[in-house]
């Protein structure tokens, strides 16, 4: 059965987020947590390389270009693909929070149709936090930041310690990221109490 809507409603009790004090500033642009996240990740050949900057706050702004390779009706892009950018940059504010979340529950909304080699800029920021749940809601515009919208996703979030990928994953990724520096480095930024 499928969770109500509800659940993206924060409960009674939830409390603004916290910007943390070592988050990067508003404007730097942000790495990817994993080279070969489907995303960001800039080694993964068919991923969407969103490109995401810091913002005030807890938010993040993000930029996607759809190519041809995201299309779902001809000329059009898959609206998974553009599920997955909002997830993505929803999942962005993990850099500003310095925590390290899933997505557990993710609803998007499909405004308007969008064309391969559209610049797609989204913003995402975090609404509310309750205990290990973070409620985020982003946007997705036409080619600029103040653009006809496009589409919309509200989020739900749960931390998550780095156990749960090291348990999860499969052993040959697993283990390439924990001999990876850079790797170990980003995991560390975004856990604040390993
Ligand atoms: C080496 C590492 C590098 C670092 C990488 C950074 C990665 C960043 C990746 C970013 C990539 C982009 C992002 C991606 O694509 S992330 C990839 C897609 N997401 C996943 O794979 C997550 C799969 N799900 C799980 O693993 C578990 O279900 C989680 C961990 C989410 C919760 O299981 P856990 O056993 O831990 O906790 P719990 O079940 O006690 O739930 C806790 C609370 O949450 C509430 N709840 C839970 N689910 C839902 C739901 N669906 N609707 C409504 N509510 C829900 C639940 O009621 C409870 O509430 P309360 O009772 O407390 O009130």
């Amino acid at each position: 059965m499928s969770a109500p809507t509800s659940s993206l409603t924060p409960p009674e009790g939830a409390r603004p987020p916290v910007r943390h004090p070592d988050a990067p500033a508003p404007g730097e642009l942000l790495g990817a947590h994993y080279d070969q996240c489907f995303g960001c990740g800039r080694d993964q050949a068919h991923g969407l390389h969103l490109e995401t900057r810091a913002g005030e706050g807890v938010s993040v702004t993000a930029v996607f270009t759809v190519k041809a390779a995201h299309q779902g009706a001809p000329g059009l892009a898959h609206g998974g693909v553009l599920a997955t950018a909002l997830d993505e940059t929803i999942g962005s504010l993990s850099w500003v929070l310095r925590t390290i979340a899933v997505t557990g529950r993710l609803e998007t909304d499909y405004v308007l149709p969008v064309p391969v080699d559209t610049e797609l800029h989204l913003d995402a920021r975090v609404t509310a936090v309750h205990g290990r749940k973070i409620y985020g809601t982003a946007t997705g515009r036409i080619g600029a930041p103040d653009g006809p919208v496009a589409v919309r996703a509200n989020a739900l979030f749960i931390e998550v310690k780095v156990d749960h990928f090291i348990e999860n994953g499969r052993d040959t990724e697993i283990r390439a990221a924990l001999e990876d520096p850079d790797q170990v480095r980003v995991a560390r930024a975004f856990e604040v109490n390993p």
